[in-house]
């Protein structure tokens, strides 16, 4: 495939050696160096088109690309208050979109996995539930679109929590999060990849579930295998569809 990246930062440069590694070509940058505007002409020669850029970016770019009719994995997160108004222009483009929080494998085997404890929670009032999510600190939404993801799965699945809520960590005041309420915890540190922990726990006992990125690795094979599983096929998609574990 021909490929546009739009988003040339740390994580644009590890999907493109991914991607020339796996025999696709690299047509296009969007953020490296001076190239920044993107418009539909820029796509000409794109077969697909890859964004991790920046929430305040992205969006510009999803119509740029469903205008020039050009697929596009959207790996970026911080706009999915967006998702629904994106699904319905894609869908009016009869074109394709695929998006995700995250692309790496293991978070996707955690996300399968913490819906299936937090059904099983769901019969023991006894434990609260809360998320931490900790990642470096030129990060710029918060909390993370994996720590909502997460929180999502949790919702679905526990009656007796309804909406997430996010603190950074040191701003919670005690007493602030009501029962109903998912609290959502974001610490920035150095150069952390990204680390997810859920946490139970009861006045007796915790039981922690966590995911470790060592690296960024793991999110950029998965957006070159999301974008080879997207060629070809019309419509609205998430990671979700990609793995399917079910
Ligand atoms: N779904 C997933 O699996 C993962 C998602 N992400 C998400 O991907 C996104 C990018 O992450 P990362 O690569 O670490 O970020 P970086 O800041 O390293 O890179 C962002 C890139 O986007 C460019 N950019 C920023 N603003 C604009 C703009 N307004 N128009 C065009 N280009 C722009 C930057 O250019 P310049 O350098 O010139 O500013 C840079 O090339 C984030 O939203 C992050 O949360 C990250 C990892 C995994
Ligand atoms: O910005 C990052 O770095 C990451 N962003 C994604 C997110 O917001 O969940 C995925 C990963 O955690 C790294």
């Amino acid at each position: 495939m021909k490929i546009a990246l739009l988003g040339y930062g740390k994580m644009g440069q590890m999907i493109e050696k991914f991607a020339t590694q796996r025999g696709h070509s690299i047509v296009l940058k969007i953020g490296a160096g001076e190239v920044f505007e993107l418009d539909e002409t820029m796509l000409k020669d794109a077969d697909m088109a890859i964004d991790f850029s920046a929430p305040d970016a992205v969006l510009k770019h999803i119509d740029v690309c469903l205008n020039a009719n050009v697929p596009v994995v959207v790996g970026t997160t911080g706009w999915y208050s967006q998702l629904q108004e994106v699904k319905d222009k894609v869908m009016a483009s009869n074109n394709s979109l695929l998006y995700g929080s995250n692309f790496s494998v293991g978070v996707n085997l955690f996300f399968a996995a913490n819906k299936y404890l937090a059904k099983l929670m769901n019969n023991y009032p006894v434990y609260d539930v809360q998320i931490e999510e900790i990642h470096h600190t030129q990060k710029l939404d918060s909390p993370s679109g994996t720590a909502i993801t997460i929180a999502e799965g949790i919702i679905e699945e526990i009656e007796r929590k309804n909406e997430w809520v996010n603190h950074l960590e040191d701003e919670i005041p005690q007493n602030v999060v009501k029962p109903n309420e998912l609290l959502i915890q974001s610490l920035r540190i150095d150069e952390v990849p990204g680390t997810h922990t859920v946490i139970y726990s009861s006045e007796v006992d915790e039981i922690t579930f966590q995911h470790t990125a060592h690296n960024r690795a793991g999110f950029a094979l998965g957006a070159v295998v999301a974008a080879e599983w997207l060629e070809n096929k019309q419509g609205f998609y998430s990671v979700e569809d990609v793995f399917n574990f079910k």
